[in-house]
């Protein structure tokens, strides 16, 4: 019928944007919306940043890794479709802490078998480390053991350099979706306010706790 294209739309899928601050986090989806270098600075919370490619839309909750926000991070986790882990290629020194990062993440019960995809970040660097060693020092064949796990180089400078948009594909790949529930039925422009409601409401649990 004709009405079908026009009143579905499909759900962004909700992915936690994680990793030690200075990773690049905000940088990466800045780069991804506005194709460009954006200026970043530290973010404190979180921002929530929609990036859509092709007919994969993502709402992407980036959460400042400078504070330690944890016991508050547990409120982000709920509905969480798959995590981007951002690690800074070029930064051997900090890899042990972004391994213990990670490995708390996969052991929190709510991301229990939710896809990872860790972005080996500032690929663009020329000092960075090797993909095989990265893959050592931060465990990534036993994350593979609780759930679909895959690592892309990606950079928020060189586009050449990045396969951003292809861990975007890898991750609506292995979300746990149907194509059916992909879409939805609520026509285009309500689903925006729950959102923004939801992000009210968390500045406010943010601020209360
Ligand atoms: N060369 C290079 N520099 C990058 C890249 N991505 C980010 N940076 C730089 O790394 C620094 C940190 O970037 P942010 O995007 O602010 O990092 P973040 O992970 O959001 O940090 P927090 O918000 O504190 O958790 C900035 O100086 C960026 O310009 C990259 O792909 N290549
Ligand atoms: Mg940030």
């Amino acid at each position: 019928e004709m009405g079908n294209l026009s009143l579905r739309q499909r759900k962004p899928i909700k992915v936690l944007v994680l990793g030690l601050d200075y990773s690049g986090k905000s940088s990466l989806l800045f780069r991804a919306n506005f194709g460009e270098v954006v200026t970043s600075i530290p973010t404190i919370g979180f921002n929530v940043e929609t990036v859509s490619h092709k007919n994969i839309i993502l709402q992407a909750w980036d959460v400042g890794g400078r504070d330690k926000i944890r016991p508050l991070l547990r409120h982000y986790y709920q509905n969480t479709e798959a995590v981007i882990f951002v690690v800074d290629s070029s930064d051997e020194e900090r890899l042990p802490e972004a391994e213990r990062e990670l490995l708390s993440l996969v052991s929190e019960s709510e991301l229990e078998g939710v896809p990872v995809a860790v972005a080996l970040n500032k690929w663009d660097l020329s000092r960075h480390m090797s993909r095989e060693r990265m893959h050592q020092a931060l465990g990534l064949a036993e994350v593979r053991k609780s759930r679909p796990c895959k690592s892309f180089s990606t950079s928020s400078v060189s586009d050449s350099k990045s396969d951003f948009f292809d861990m975007l594909e890898w991750i609506n790949d292995n979300t746990r979706r149907t194509e059916e529930n992909r879409r939805s039925n609520i026509v285009a422009g309500q689903s925006s306010v729950p959102v923004l409601q939801r992000v009210v409401f968390k500045l406010k649990t943010l601020l209360l706790t």
